[in-house]
């Protein structure tokens, strides 16, 4: 009875709202349970005391369940209020204890960009300093006001700090007044100047001085602030003698393109770049959360509460409409106010789309139609009860959980999966079930309007995907299918629900594996569904959901999606060539072929300029197959060899019997070669398998073994010393483990002459040099680089070899590579390497020290920017394996995560290892 009684407090609290108060009170749950009213508050009140139930005395005294409460919306700290809007109160004191998390959007859009900045200011001693780029209005500003906010709160800068903002736009005509505003001057520094004066980074000392618009900054300026923020200190404008220090932090804010508007110097002492996403690029969610905060905001000045009609409500969150945050802001000030005018008496003050300024009709006008137009309700802020807010319909509250819950399991279930508690069979049929569970439910069992717009228009381009799988792969779409993906999107609103998972960001990876290689065609399929909404309907493209779609495709009848060949019928004739494709589908089921039909006197140059353009509009990765009719096979060879990238197969003579053999080998998944050497045996024909050659333009390959993020650093070293710009050949880092793997049937080989791979380990390609990082850094092969350069261009040799020398020195590597001091994370790397020589009782070579250093480096960096290394499938194997090894070198390194306050992940440590004991 008495558990009845909690489970159906517990029910209900997770629908508690502002005007369904009364449902709680102690009566009224009696008459719902059965139960008499003085029984049901006896056990009520019992529950208070034990802290498991908050009691709001108010009239009537309504009791929520606890847990359930806080799990909504905050953790109360004590069980008994005098009402709700002190329980409330309370909320809002707790909600604003950290400044970042509650900006709209922290867990979402920019959930990413808030933990840089958390990271960035924690940095030891100063901070490090950030830059903030997004378009105008997008709250630029606001941000680093919460910034400066959050290193109070965290005592990282004195309550009383300074928060000193210039706009650097307005001083763009004279930068000479803008470098002495930041630095301040010495007396007779120049006309005017007739006393000493102090600086923005002396006043702004101890606290925050936020740069705005500070691409305006002249190339000067940015050189005076760089070497500020490498040392601390600055010089006056007019004395360069005089070294004042600073505590000052930094934060930058620009518009433009970060590339196009600082110096590069400037840019890679810039560790923490954070975009902030403008509003039409916002989740919708967190557009209404942002509009819901302005309309409160405004309840509160109007001391009223307001009323706001879903059009308005609509037209603002719009993806059409293209106003950021701060426009969107004045927008709805400018519609209270009006409202409030007209209705000066009023308790209630209601907006409506008259009430928008006079700019916004154009937009309006579009937007009667749009999409979202039926997706809310009319909206009323109370500044009494702002919290209120929050709470949805009841139905779509447990909808949304429902969502969650078998969006949760999909990593619940995985982490078994790898722990080999379960079999991967096991785990797809167990979330092939829930997803249909829950589409079930959702389709059955809920209210909703298919002919809504949002859902009628989801539904419609969902069709289009299927239909465009329909004509290009042959396989039924399925009115079914359609209706199930439309509905979870529909309900699903946009939410990002697996970010929310701790483990998602380490799961995903491996989870996106697992899906491709288990069940390839109905993730292939679900890819095009996604990406066709992301195109169509600017509805965010979640890896989230393309694993639940592709577990619901995966129950269901498709066909095999896999990488196509593209194949081409080419004959002359007014329908020779399509009749010949046409009858091969048909056959096969499938669109295998496509056609060119061409007059008799079409020349050789039409056919060629025909077939350039169908490999310049088509993806054609797998290569192509050209099905010819007229004998002109090697002169077709000869002038298509330079232009392709990939391989074509051409064969002569085609014939229907013919095109139906390849079609039925492309059936069975044959690969090109496979095609080629395949069709030999059954049929007699005239063919050439053709691969680009001449003309190949040079390149340089680098590599690294511990993944593709090194490698595309160590190009960057290398065309920053070969001056890449002026360089007539290309420099492309590539995945170690495939050039090791298949050599020179590797794509680079085809398209380009390669002279040589640089990289931290050779991949051992016969014919190709290899020259090793660690070789160039110890001076052994520059010359030999040299060589292979003066082969081919003309260099001034001296010139590049001082430049090569000066480049790969380690400290100029390191310099080059990361944004910390290259001294400081020198020292402690080269600490931890001693440190492994003593405790593993090894001797490392100099080759191996010196790849050590440099990715070491490289590491403590890509932590601090929070990038990932490459998957490794068998990590758990590993750490089982080599216990020892792994915990001494964490041991190791230890000091540098505390230093560089980073968390050095098993996957890096891995790579550490594999370094150091690799032979
Ligand atoms: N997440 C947010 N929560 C609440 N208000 C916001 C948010 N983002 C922006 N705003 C508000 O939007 C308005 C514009 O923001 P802000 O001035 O910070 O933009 P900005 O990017 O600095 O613009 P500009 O480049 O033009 O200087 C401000 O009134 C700000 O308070």
């Amino acid at each position: 009875m008495k558990n009845d009684l909690y489970n159906y407090l517990k029910k209900i609290t997770e629908n508690f709202n502002k005007d369904n108060a009364k449902l709680f009170s102690a009566n009224s749950i009696a008459k719902k349970i059965n139960l008499s009213r003085s029984t049901v508050s006896s056990y009520l009140n019992k529950g208070v005391k034990q802290g498991n139930i908050i009691k709001i005395k108010e009239y009537p005294v309504i009791f929520l369940d606890k847990e359930v409460f806080s799990r909504i919306y905050f953790k109360t700290s004590v069980n008994e209020y005098e009402s709700l809007e002190e329980l409330f109160n309370e909320g809002r004191k707790i909600k604003n204890r950290d400044p970042l998390d509650n900006v709209i959007g922290a867990r979402q859009s920019l959930r990413e960009q808030i933990e840089q900045i958390k990271t960035a200011v924690l940095y030891p001693e100063n901070g490090l300093p950030i830059m903030l780029v997004g378009p105008s209005g997008s709250g630029k500003t606001y941000l680093a006001k919460c910034i400066y906010d959050y290193c109070i709160q965290e005592n990282l800068i004195h309550e009383n700090a300074p928060f000193i903002s210039l706009n650097c736009a307005q001083y763009y005509h004279n930068p000479e007044l803008l470098s002495s505003l930041l630095f301040g001057y010495t007396k007779g520094a120049f006309t005017g100047a007739d006393k000493d004066k102090k600086g923005l980074l002396e006043d702004a000392d101890g606290g925050i001085l936020f740069l705005d618009e500070v691409h305006r900054l002249t190339n000067q300026g940015q050189e005076k602030l760089f070497t500020f923020m490498d040392s601390g200190e600055y010089s006056p404008i007019g004395d360069n003698s005089i070294n004042k220090k600073a505590k000052t932090r930094l934060i930058f804010a620009t518009t433009e393109s970060i590339q196009s508007s600082f110096l590069p110097t400037f840019i890679r002492r810039l560790p923490v770049i954070i975009n902030i996403p403008g509003f039409s690029e916002r989740t919708q969610q967190e557009k209404l959360d942002l509009v819901d905060s302005f309309f409160l905001k405004e309840s509160e000045i109007l001391k009223r509460s307001i009323k706001v009609s879903k059009q308005v409500i609509s037209f603002l969150l719009s993806s059409n409409y293209d106003g950021n945050v701060g426009k969107i802001k004045n927008i709805i000030k400018y519609s209270c106010g009006k409202s409030y005018v007209r209705m000066k008496d009023a308790e209630v003050i209601k907006v409506r789309i008259t009430d928008l300024p006079i700019e916004c009709e154009k937009h309006i006008k579009e937007n009667i139609n749009h999409q979202f137009l039926n997706r809310y309700q009319d909206r009323t802020y109370d500044y009494k009860y702002p919290e209120l807010l929050n709470i949805n319909s009841k139905e779509q509250k447990n909808i949304q959980k429902n969502i969650t819950a078998v969006y949760f399991q999909f990593i619940e279930k995985f982490k078994q999966v790898e722990c080999g508690d379960i079999t991967p069979d096991y785990y797809i049929k167990k979330m092939m079930n829930n997803v249909n569970l829950l589409l079930d439910e959702l389709i059955f069992n809920t209210e909703f309007d298919q002919d809504q717009s949002l859902f009628s228009i989801l539904s419609f381009n969902i069709r289009f995907s299927f239909k465009y799988m329909e004509e290009t792969y042959g396989f039924k779409q399925d009115g079914n299918k359609i209706l199930s993906i439309a509905s979870l999107l529909y309900f699903k609103e946009e939410h990002k629900i697996l970010i929310n998972h701790p483990d998602w960001s380490s799961i995903r990876p491996k989870l996106l594996t697992f899906i491709n290689s288990y069940m390839k065609n109905a993730s292939y399929l679900a890819k095009v569904i996604l990406n066709n909404l992301s195109k169509q309907l600017d509805y965010p493209f979640l890896d989230e959901d393309l694993i639940f779609i592709s577990f619901y495709l995966n129950g269901t009848n498709i066909q095999n999606v896999k990488g196509e060949i593209n194949s081409i019928v080419l004959a002359h004739g007014y329908s020779t060539a399509s009749s010949m494709a046409n009858v091969a589908n048909r056959l096969l089921k499938k669109n295998l072929f496509q056609a060119i039909d061409m007059p008799i006197n079409t020349t050789i140059d039409d056919i060629e300029s025909k077939i350039i353009d169908f490999i310049d509009n088509h993806i054609i990765e797998n290569g192509l197959i050209l099905l010819v009719d007229m004998g002109s096979l090697s002169n077709l060879s000869t002038r298509l060899k330079d232009k392709i990238k990939c391989p074509i197969l051409i064969i002569d003579y085609v014939s229907t019997p013919l095109v139906l053999e390849i079609g039925s080998l492309l059936l069975q998944g044959k690969n090109i070669n496979e095609i080629n050497e395949e069709i030999l045996k059954n049929i007699k024909i005239n063919k050439q398998l053709v691969y680009p050659v001449g003309k190949k333009k040079k390149a340089i390959l680098t590599c690294c073994y511990t993944g593709m993020g090194s490698a595309i650093q160590i190009q960057e070293i290398l065309q920053k010393s070969l001056n890449h710009d002026n360089t007539p050949f290309a420099i492309i880092p590539y995945d170690y483990k495939k050039l090791k793997q298949n050599k020179l049937k590797e794509l680079p080989f085809q398209i380009y002459d390669v002279l040589a791979i640089i990289g931290t380990s050779d991949p051992k390609i016969d014919g190709v040099n290899y020259i090793g990082l660690d070789q160039l850094i110890n001076g052994e092969e520059i010359e030999k680089l040299i060589d292979i350069l003066r082969y081919n261009f003309q260099f001034d040799e001296q010139q590049l070899k001082k430049d090569l020398v000066f480049n790969f020195s380690i400290k100029r590597i390191v310099e080059n590579l990361t944004i910390l001091d290259p001294n400081k994370i020198l020292r402690l790397v080269e600490k931890a390497t001693d440190r492994i020589e003593e405790n593993l009782n090894i001797k490392l070579s100099n080759n191996k020290r010196f790849l050590l250093y440099v990715h070491s480096c490289c590491m403590v960096e890509r932590i601090l920017r929070k990038e990932n290394v490459d998957d490794q499938n068998d990590i758990s194997q590993f750490l089982e394996r080599e216990k020892r090894k792994v915990e001494m070198i964490r041991y190791c390194f230890s000091e540098i995560e505390k230093e560089c306050t980073i968390k050095i992940s098993d996957q890096e440590i891995r790579l550490i290892c594999d370094i150091i004991f690799s032979h």
